[in-house]
């Protein structure tokens, strides 16, 4: 069964002309990760590889392309764990950095830390050589749009979001049975300066244990974090359910406790997977043996050879 790596870009609802750019964009972020898979390369290492591809991508809210705080500017979140050693590494409110998830790995791997944030986060981030970009780089025409509609007073950026989102993620098992999660986004739009999501709040934003499996999680960052989703999804594991009936248990109990929408993707230690969402759609893509899988609205499910010649 093993290897395998799943990715997401976001539970929510994508705009007819953005459907196709969305897809897409999640079944490169898949291949890339399975050829890091294949080469014999580490759960952690493709998990990066595909949510960094997914941060380059400006038909995300991650990176390039996230959404903007109501002061009209960038600050993201991001989260990476090793099942291994149960190590994680986030950050939270970085505003220059191109990857926010292979800071979240820095973080992970040479700090004693869980997280740091904003302006700690970027002298970490300078101290360990990572480019700085601006605020321009990471804004797109379609962001800024969309945030000056959302400072209209009768506006409702939260519902407007619950209406496209599209923060990126990625959960993989690798030939050695070793498991690992990212998460990554721009937050949610118009959100306060200085707010911090659910994605980079471990059990949260995702969780990976190689007992149990991993989780990478999008949706409503505050209702995420009410029923910590990523590690209900793995305590539902724990008590015996699959990959799928355990994400359909904890998107439920999310929806009818605290009414909040949002998309898992879901791996176990035999490298069963599931790419689950309560919202109208999430743009999904899984690779394992020569199959790429994909899928855009509820029940979708297209496989292709994932080595054409
Ligand atoms: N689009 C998303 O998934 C948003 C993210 N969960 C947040 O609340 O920050």
């Amino acid at each position: 069964m093993l290897p395998v790596v799943v990715v997401h870009g976001g539970a929510g609802h994508i705009p007819k002309e953005r459907s196709e750019k969305s897809t897409s964009g999640v079944c490169s972020a898949a291949r890339a990760g399975y050829t890091i898979l294949q080469g014999g390369g580490s759960s952690m290492d493709a998990v990066v590889e595909a949510v960094s591809e997914l941060e380059n991508n400006p038909s995300f809210n991650a990176g390039c392309g996230s959404v903007l705080n109501v002061k009209g500017e960038v600050e993201m979140d991001a989260i990476v764990m090793d099942g291994k050693t149960l190590g994680s590494g986030a950050v939270s409110a970085v505003r220059n950095i191109a990857n926010p998830v292979q800071l979240a790995r820095l973080v992970m791997d040479k700090t004693s830390h869980a997280c740091l944030t904003a302006e700690g986060a970027s002298l970490f981030a300078q101290a360990m050589g990572v480019p700085q970009v601006s605020q321009e780089s990471l804004i797109t025409d379609y962001s800024r749009m969309r945030w000056k509609k959302n400072l209209a007073p009768d506006a409702n950026p939260v519902a407007c979001q619950m209406g496209k989102m599209g923060t990126v993620g990625a959960v993989a098992v690798d030939s050695e049975g070793n498991i690992a999660c990212a998460t990554s986004t721009g937050g949610m739009l118009n959100k306060m300066e200085g707010r911090v999501g659910d994605t980079p709040c471990i059990g949260c934003g995702g969780y990976a244990d190689n007992k149990l499996g991993a989780v990478s999680t999008t949706g409503h960052g505050e209702a995420i974090m009410k029923v910590t989703l990523a590690r209900l999804i793995l305590f539902h594991m724990e008590q015996g359910q699959s990959v799928e009936a355990a994400s359909d248990l904890g998107l439920a109990y999310m929806k009818s406790r605290v009414g909040g929408l949002g998309g898992v993707v879901t791996v176990d230690p035999q490298g069963h997977w599931a790419a689950r969402f309560s919202s109208l759609q999430m743009a999904w893509a899984a690779v394992q043996k020569d199959t790429l899988h994909y899928g855009l609205y509820a029940g979708e499910h297209f496989t292709q050879d994932n080595n054409p010649h």
